[in-house]
């Protein structure tokens, strides 16, 4: 086996934070939310958004309840430029919703964003520059002080043209862009000195967005350098600290959880994570994670799948069948034992009457979120009685006796083995008929009466019409009821000799046209188990049915 290259990596440089409270905090309350999906995600993609893809995002994170959304980089490109001039000048910024622009710390951008925002009544500037050691050797080529220089320059000049849009709210944003790359003490210097330009207050709080630009640690170490900055930031109370993790590592959703232990206030990402290389941090699975622990999100997400259609017509890209939450194949459930906790869960749920979500496998109820419980269980050669068991029932209200369970399954299982294929619901009602309903062929019932023995009270002796091989017959037999005097029918006329060993029936609809189903379990002369089904709105009439099925059963092995 060839050696993988490790020694061309470091470990992650830990952070030195005595009395870390982190780990014993829960989350109790949504961040401020802001999607990106309209800048980072956009510069991720293969075709950026043209106008009417923006639109219909904007108009969704809209809806979805989100308060601030960073539309674009006006200074870096008309297409951006041109969709928040439309987004001004046609009023559709509601008076409770911040715009939010970037722009790098140069000069003529932060002119041309201004130039931007004219006319609006909440923005967000956000100025970024590269803070990371790698970045300032490699990219800026610059040392320490140059780099505050360059975020300082910046942050003066988005002062000075504050009185060029008047009617306009301004809230400063900055980014040490890399600050996970950057050492601590740094990061909190160069922060500091925009803060003091922009003369942070309570009353005018700076946003300070930390982002982890490119995920290169476990996220116990975010957690780690968010709560070292936000321990050791001067005016901590003029200041809201905002997340944006990327998740290079796959654990984006896991270092902006901690992050939020850690002390930040607000989260910047995109839906289901949408965004450079592997993406943003996923703001759908955020929330809907926090609606698992009983926490209000503060987004709406009650209709995911619009919201990943939409998401997926603007991105033009796919979201994965697996995606937490939202993929097609969330909550399905294709093995065995799954299946069958899940189907006790819910009939437990019902039977508890209670609003708790309380279901193995399920770790919410998807309806919840907009899902249906169309999907739960899906059959292949990994399930067993239990999910085959749930399908007959949800789908088809056949509660079937757990021998019969036992006894189907078998017949699925192998279709399952011989094709390697998922058995769908309709593959196996079709079994099911062929297996247990066959009332028609070659025996078919067509009615009955009974009248009483002339000399025992409990004796009954039936009459059946029926037909046998396409030709019609009359049969008879006796018994303590319709059941036995049918059986004796056939044994006496068509030598079928059948004992009945258990009985199951239930109604499977409501109101005038209401049916039954019987079940019967019923045993051969040479003691061999048969199920049969009947189906009728007369319940004696669906045990005979139950009856013939097990005799053409017979007949026809
Ligand atoms: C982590 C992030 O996602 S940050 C956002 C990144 N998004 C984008 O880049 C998308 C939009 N960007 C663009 O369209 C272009 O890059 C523009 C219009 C912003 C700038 O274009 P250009 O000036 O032609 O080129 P380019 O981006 O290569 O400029 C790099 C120069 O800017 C400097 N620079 C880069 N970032 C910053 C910054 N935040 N502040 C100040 N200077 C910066 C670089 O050091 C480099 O300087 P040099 O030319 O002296 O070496
Ligand atoms: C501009 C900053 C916030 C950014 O997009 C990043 O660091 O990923």
């Amino acid at each position: 086996m060839n050696k993988m290259p490790f020694e061309r990596y470091q470990p992650f440089e830990t952070v030195k934070l005595d009395n870390r409270t982190w780990p014993g905090k829960t989350i109790e309350k949504a961040p401020i939310w802001c999607s990106v999906d309209l800048r980072d995600g956009n510069q991720a993609l293969i075709e950026p958004m043209d106008t009417t893809r923006k639109l219909k995002m904007y108009k969704m994170l809209l809806d979805m309840g989100f308060k601030e959304i960073e539309v674009g980089f006006p200074s870096a490109s008309q297409t951006d430029y041109d969709f928040l001039r439309t987004l001004i000048e046609e009023d559709m910024i509601p008076d409770d919703v911040s715009i939010q622009v970037l722009t790098q710390s140069r000069e003529h951008l932060i002119r041309r964003t201004f130039e931007s925002i004219r006319g609006a009544k909440n923005v967000i500037v956000h100025l970024y520059n590269s803070t990371s050691e790698l970045q300032r050797r490699v990219v800026f080529r610059q040392d320490k002080q140059g780099i505050i220089d360059i975020a300082v320059a910046g942050a003066k000049l988005i002062k000075e043209l504050i009185p060029t849009v008047p009617e306009t709210k301004i809230v400063h944003q900055y980014s040490p862009e890399s600050f996970t790359g950057t050492e601590m003490p740094f990061a909190r210097d160069i922060c500091e000195a925009v803060m003091d330009v922009w003369e942070a207050s309570p009353e005018n709080k700076v946003i300070l967005n930390l982002p982890a630009t490119v995920e290169m640690s476990t996220p116990n170490i975010h957690a780690d350098q968010i709560e070292w900055f936000c321990n050791n930031v001067k005016n901590r109370d003029s200041v809201i600290i905002s997340l944006h993790p990327h998740n290079d590592r796959g654990t984006g959703i896991a270092a902006t959880e901690l992050g939020l232990l850690a002390g930040a206030d607000r989260v910047e990402g995109t839906l289901f994570g949408n965004g450079e290389r592997t993406g943003n941090v996923d703001l759908v699975t955020l929330a809907v994670n926090m609606m698992t622990q009983g926490v209000d999100p503060k987004l709406d997400i009650s209709d995911i799948n619009n919201i990943k259609e939409t998401a997926e017509y603007c991105n033009q890209l796919p979201v994965h069948q697996r995606h937490p939450w939202v993929g097609e194949l969330v909550y399905t459930a294709f093995s065995g034992s799954h299946q069958d906790a899940i189907k006790k869960g819910m009939i437990a749920l019902k039977a508890n009457n209670s609003n708790q979500w309380e279901v193995p496998y399920l770790p919410i109820d998807p309806q919840d979120i907009g899902r249906s419980y169309e999907a739960i269980i899906r059959i292949n050669s990994q399930s067993g009685k239990g999910g085959v068991a749930y399908i007959m029932q949800n789908d088809y209200h056949m509660d079937l006796p757990r021998d019969l369970q036992v006894n189907f399954s078998k017949k699925i299982q192998n279709i399952a083995e011989t094709t390697g294929r998922e058995i769908t619901p309709q593959i196996i009602w079709d079994s099911f008929e062929k297996a247990y309903l066959r009332t028609t062929s070659p025996v078919e019932f067509l009615s009955h009466t009974t009248v009483p023995d002339t000399h025992a009270a409990e004796i009954r002796h039936l009459t059946a019409e029926i037909n046998h091989f396409g030709e019609g017959k009359e049969i008879s037999g006796k018994g303590n009821g319709p059941i036995a005097g049918f059986t004796d029918a056939i044994a006496e006329n068509l030598g079928v000799r059948l004992s009945v060993e258990d009985y199951h029936q239930h109604s499977l609809t409501h109101g005038s046209d209401a049916k039954a189903v019987a079940y019967l379990e019923l045993k051969t002369s040479e003691g061999e188990t048969v199920w049969g089904v009947g189906i009728d709105s007369n319940t004696t009439v669906a045990s005979i049915k139950a009856i013939v099925s097990a005799t053409n059963q017979i007949l026809e092995n």
